[in-house]
């Protein structure tokens, strides 16, 4: 019979390592070269004393197992992954023109028609991962990267679950955070689809709406979507009731989280949520 071949171990000296792509919370990323293929990707190292001292062996080793099983054109691949004494390395596929981040900051905002490219991306893989139950939770600009046609790529699932159920875990940088995440609240899918609205936001606007000078007063903002248009730069009316219309999304799905048989109305909240989601990939061309 077909025998499939054993998973290759792969090891530091399978590849060349090129310039560093950027520092995040717990390693560094490089661009490297696979010696045999040729092949480039991103290669992230994670010191093994970073996930000592912050106790973050479980969120790990689910972001690893999430990001493997997950295939889809706007999810940054994770092909494998090795370590050696003191670090973990992610082999993972590189995103050419790097951050999304870094792109807003130079222009200031972006145009329509760029937001809702990304929002329309954005929004594929969110439904893409909710079809497998996973809730990505930490969406923001650093983890959104660019490939060489600039085509999106989410990276980054550090604080995704697979969610059969309610989570009530605090997480995410505050801006992006939907009401019920800010209030330490049970939360679902919905919380990807408020932080779509924040960002569409942030595209157009070049910063997101809750900005405030502390983080209690922007916590004060989302709880009461205390969301104002500014008069420039000019944004269609289109785009504008998109934004209302996501950001007072978890009202809609609170409702029937609200409901006792939120067990049962999961599935139809997937479906739902999953529509959700494709409706706004629709609105935002
Ligand atoms: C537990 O970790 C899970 C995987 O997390 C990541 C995978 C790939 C990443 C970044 C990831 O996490 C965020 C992070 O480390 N930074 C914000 C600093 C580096 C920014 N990268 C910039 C970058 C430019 N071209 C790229 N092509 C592929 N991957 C990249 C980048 N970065």
């Amino acid at each position: 019979e077909q025998r499939k071949s054993p998973e290759k171990q792969w090891s530091l000296k399978d590849f060349e390592i090129g310039k560093p792509l950027g520092k995040g919370k717990f390693g560094r990323v490089y661009v490297a070269r696979e010696l045999q293929s040729k092949y480039i990707v991103a290669l992230k190292l994670i010191f093994k004393e970073q996930i000592e001292k912050y106790k973050i062996h479980h969120q790990l080793r689910r972001e690893m197992e999430i990001q493997t099983s997950l295939r889809h054109p706007n999810i940054l691949r994770l092909y494998g992954w090795f370590h050696d004494d003191e670090r973990i390395f992610l082999i993972l596929e590189y995103a050419h023109r790097g951050e999304l981040y870094r792109l807003l900051r130079k222009n200031g905002h972006l145009s329509e028609k760029q937001a809702a490219t990304y929002i329309a991306s954005l929004t594929n893989a969110l439904a893409y991962c909710h079809e497998k139950h996973v809730i990505h939770r930490d969406i923001k600009p650093e983890n959104l990267l660019l490939d060489h046609e600039g085509r999106l790529k989410i990276a980054d699932f550090g604080w995704s679950v697979q969610s059969r159920s309610k989570r009530h875990t605090m997480c995410g940088t505050l801006d992006y955070l939907a009401p019920e995440m800010v209030e330490n609240k049970a939360h679902d899918y919905a919380v990807d689809n408020w932080t779509l609205g924040i960002l569409c936001y942030e595209f157009l606007y070049g910063a997101p709406p809750f900005e405030a000078e502390t983080q209690s007063d922007t916590f004060k903002r989302i709880m009461r979507v205390d969301l104002s248009f500014p008069s420039t730069p000019t944004v269609s009316e289109d785009a504008k009731n998109l934004i209302l219309r996501v950001t007072s999304g978890p009202g809609l799905h609170t409702k029937a989280l609200a409901s006792e048989d939120f067990g049962a109305s999961l599935d139809n909240q997937e479906c739902r949520s999953c529509w959700y989601m494709r409706y706004i990939a629709f609105l935002s061309f």
